[in-house]
């Protein structure tokens, strides 16, 4: 019987080979993620009902809604943080790769390198730039100091900050810019090399001009990834969403209303709601 059972690291595996390859072009569309009749509860309050929903390969899926719908209570269901929450109740499942990720032997830590997050505000650790991307790359195993120091290069150049830094590795993150601390945090989730990213609101306390540099960071990584944003911000859901996923409260509850290609959603949106919704006459 012990061998049938995998290692507790081995539940998500670590060999690329064995998650579905993010950057592998015969698997763009394939989907990624899948939920399925998926539920949250806060206590007694149902906060998103019965969403069915999947993400694809190598897009940008985009979930827009009014406040307090469920979106970041939905992504935090991708990553397990809802686990975190003292009286969150999740029902329905959630699929990444194929992985149950609410199986109960899924090893939340490798689950995280594999579906990074990046929040509304950034939130480097108070340690050097460099430091910030050493730290989770050896909490993951990766020790040998050539590999860590390339691994640091490419996916600060990756992240467009290289040139940007490289003279100043050693300086606290927090002296950058929130635009430049933005793109470390991605840069951090991207060393783990993930094959699915969250982002909630990441442009919310950006500039312009910084939230212009994110947007074509995200666009440039959809190759590699498959990236879910929620954004307040339709405009930019217009310029970077594939697909986009329309949320809205029925009696206190938030549910899925409508998904599609962005140009559907936005041209010709099938339900009243998303209509309004998208042509700012409500939310
Ligand atoms: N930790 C928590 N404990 C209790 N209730 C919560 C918790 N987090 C969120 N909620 C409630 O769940 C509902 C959905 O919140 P959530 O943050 O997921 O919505 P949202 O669509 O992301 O909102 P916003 O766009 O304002 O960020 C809200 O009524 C909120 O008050």
């Amino acid at each position: 019987m012990a061998e049938d059972v995998p290692a507790r690291n081995d539940c998500i595996p670590m060999n690329p080979t064995t998650w579905p390859p993010a950057t592998d072009p015969k698997r763009a569309g394939d989907a990624v993620v899948q939920i399925e009749r998926l539920s949250i509860q806060y206590d007694s309050q149902c906060v998103l009902s019965d969403v069915d929903l999947s993400a694809d390969a190598g897009r940008i899926m985009a979930v827009i809604g009014p406040s307090g719908c469920g979106k970041t209570s939905l992504l935090s269901t991708l990553n397990r943080l809802c686990d975190l929450v003292p009286g969150c109740h999740v029902s329905g499942t959630v699929r990444i790769g194929g992985i149950d990720v609410r199986d109960t032997d899924v090893d939340v830590l490798q689950l995280r390198r594999r579906v990074g997050m990046i929040f509304q505000k950034p939130n480097p650790f108070p340690l050097s730039i460099r430091r910030n991307l050493e730290l989770p790359l050896r909490e993951h195993g990766v020790i040998d100091r050539a590999v860590l120091a390339e691994r640091i290069e490419s996916t600060l150049k990756s992240v467009g900050l290289w040139d940007e830094v490289k003279d100043r590795l050693d300086r606290p993150a927090l002296s950058l810019s929130g635009g430049q601390q933005q793109r470390l945090c991605i840069a951090r989730a991207l060393a783990l090399q993930p094959h699915v990213l969250l982002l909630d609101e990441p442009c919310s306390a950006l500039d312009p001009i910084s939230t212009g540099v994110i947007e074509e960071l995200l666009l440039g990584l959809r190759e590699r990834l498959t990236q879910i944003v929620v954004t307040h911000n339709l405009a930019q859901a217009r310029r970077i969403a594939d697909d986009v996923a329309f949320f809205w409260m029925k009696n206190g509850t938030g549910r899925l209303i409508e998904r599609g290609p962005a140009e559907q959603i936005f041209e010709k949106p099938r339900d009243p709601l998303t209509q309004a919704y998208v042509a700012g006459r409500s939310g």
